[in-house]
């Protein structure tokens, strides 16, 4: 199968290489599309590769229907319908790391050219003034830079702030004491970075809590003849507040990259003398670009060949040393939970599962997601996956609880799948054998050995003598072959069940045929 991938806005060439090398892929390069352009295309694509510039609206993944994913060269997904996506299945993978030291360095480009009035100045001698006076700076060196969002962008402009001599106090809410410490920088409230900071800088990602952060209050309580800078996402700063800010000489200048409407041409602040700007060019770089494109593209080639994203937004992220351990757990997580989809024709209103012995030390999440795909792909087939799986299953009204117990019955790893429908719980426990592969260990209350795959099928019966063989029998009257065959009991004479794996899958009317045999509680055709 050849895979076609829309890439809607101007990304690296050198950087997609990943995308050219692959052989099931085939790339499309259009940027610029119109709303009704890209609605128009969009049902023929398998993928789509943006910056900030399309936006991937509800519509736009809704008209996708062929979309597995989405990528994003860059940080920010506020382009990107992310409920939309997650709700439709589609993955969608940003890269997080690749334009850092460029978004840094712009920052501090802007803020020297804050100081300095570089482009104010840059402007007037090539209006062929010779204007010395009007532009007059201040220097950074012991100026306090306060940081609004310390994540790597923020970290990398504190150390650059140090290397200017300056003094720099971050606020957010995942930095503490000891980061501070680690970093040489001082730790504050928000208050306390607003109240301090001759230099303001944001660089939090725009969320409801950043949205307008920087606002008429938060002027306020900051000092007069501020600077502030925005490299990180319009609608962080509130705009309009700005312009009154620097229009009531609260604030001596402002440097903005990003806007609450982008393009933005046609701003208010941007007729200030004060305000410098720059068309959203933090990441742009050759070197940004090039990194941003590469890692988006291997993702994009790893999801389309099966495998994991590295840098997934709306599944849970896990880093590559974790996701190593865990990857061998994901073949037996969705089987037991296709397994034990086929046990129960009755509403599923609850799963638990249960994770005992060596996973108890790992990350669990992408192997309950796992289950469930398992668990819903016998009814939904490949509209769910990795991505919507617990949404759909809770759309479902499934109530999903997730443990981890040290008891794992002597086996070094165990994982229990029990489902809980009106009338009855059904339980499938498996574990995965060093050098062996997956079992299935445990149904219901009967030890088992069973490798989950193929065509298995489950008689519940009594423990007497001749069943084992009437179900022989039956099937090599089909000519049906049995590959492996376990039994299981309670007690003796009591209840008991055999799982046999057969090379063929047994025809309705032959299933029939074994149900009619005498002694025969059940008989359950699966399918792994
Ligand atoms: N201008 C441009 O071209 C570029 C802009 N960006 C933008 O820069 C921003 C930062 O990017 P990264 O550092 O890579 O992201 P990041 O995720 O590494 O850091 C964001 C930080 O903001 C913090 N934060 C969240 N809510 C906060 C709050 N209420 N108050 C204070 N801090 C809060 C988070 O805890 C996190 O540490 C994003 O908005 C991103 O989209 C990124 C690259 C280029
Ligand atoms: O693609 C771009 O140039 C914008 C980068 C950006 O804003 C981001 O990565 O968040």
């Amino acid at each position: 199968m050849v895979f076609k991938i829309l890439i809607s806005d101007p990304l690296s060439e050198d950087g997609i290489f990943p995308l050219r090398e692959a052989d099931n892929i085939e790339v499309v390069i259009d940027t610029g599309l119109s709303k009704e352009e890209l609605l128009n295309k969009i049902g023929d694509f398998d993928g789509l590769l943006v910056r900030s510039q399309t936006q991937v609206t509800r519509e736009v993944i809704e008209t996708g229907h062929n979309l597995k994913v989405i990528g994003r060269a860059g940080v920010g997904v506020d382009n990107i319908d992310l409920d939309a996506a997650t709700e439709n299945g589609m993955i969608v993978v940003n890269a997080p790391d690749g334009n850092t030291n460029s978004a840094a360095e712009h920052t501090m480009a802007m803020l020297m050219s804050l100081a300095r009035n570089i482009p104010q100045a840059y402007l007037s001698i090539k209006d062929k003034k010779w204007d010395r006076k009007s532009y007059v700076g201040v220097e950074l060196r012991d100026k306090t830079l306060g940081i609004v969002g310390l994540g790597r962008i923020g970290a990398e402009v504190a150390r650059r702030a140090k290397g200017q001599r300056m003094n720099v106090i971050a606020y957010d809410p995942f930095f503490t004491k000891e980061k501070a410490e680690a970093l040489g920088i001082e730790h504050g409230t928000l208050d306390e970075v607003l109240a301090v900071g001759d230099f303001i800088t944001v660089h939090t990602p725009l969320l409801k809590e950043t949205r307008h952060i920087i606002n008429k209050e938060a002027f306020a309580k900051m000092k007069d003849g501020v600077r502030v800078i925005n490299c990180a996402r319009g609608g962080i700063i509130n705009e309009d507040d700005l312009y009154d800010a620097i229009v009531e000489g609260k604030v001596a200048g402002a440097a903005l990259d990003v806007f609450e409407e982008e393009p933005a041409v046609d701003h208010k602040v941007l007729n200030l003398k004060e305000v410098i700007a720059t068309p959203h060019l933090g990441a742009s770089t050759i070197e940004a670009q090039e990194n941003v494109a590469i890692d988006v593209s291997h993702d994009v080639v790893r999801i389309l060949s099966g495998g994991l994203a590295r840098n997934p937004v709306n599944i849970p992220s896990v880093p590559r040393e974790v996701m190593r351990k865990i990857e061998p757990y994901f073949y037996l997580s969705e089987k037991l939970g296709l397994f034990l989809a086929h046990l129960e024709e009755e509403v599923i209103s609850e799963i638990n599962i249960n994770y005992a012995g060596d996973l108890t030390a790992l990350e669990i999440a992408p192997l309950t997601q796992n289950t469930l795909k398992g668990l819903l792909s016998r009814y939904l087939g490949s509209n769910v996956n990795n991505v919507n799986a617990a949404y759909l299953a809770e759309r479902k009204g499934i109530t999903i609880h997730e443990k981890k117990t040290s008891a794992a019955r002597g086996f070094t790893n165990l994982i229990t799948v029990e489902i809980i429908t009106k009338s009855t719980k059904r339980r499938v426990s498996g574990t995965l054998l060093n050098g062996l592969g997956a079992r299935i260990v445990k149904v219901d209350d009967y030890s088992m050995d069973v490798i989950p795959e193929g065509h298995l099928l489950l008689v519940h019966h009594k423990d007497q003598p001749g069943a084992i063989g009437r179900v022989g029998n039956l099937l090599a009257e089909n000519d049906v072959n049995i590959a492996t065959m376990q039994v299981g009991r309670l007690h003796i004479g009591g209840n008991a069940i055999m799982m046999l794996t057969i090379d063929r899958p047994l025809t309705k009317e032959e299933l029939e045929q074994i149900r009619a045999m005498e002694g025969f509680d059940r008989v359950t055709a699966v399918d792994l």
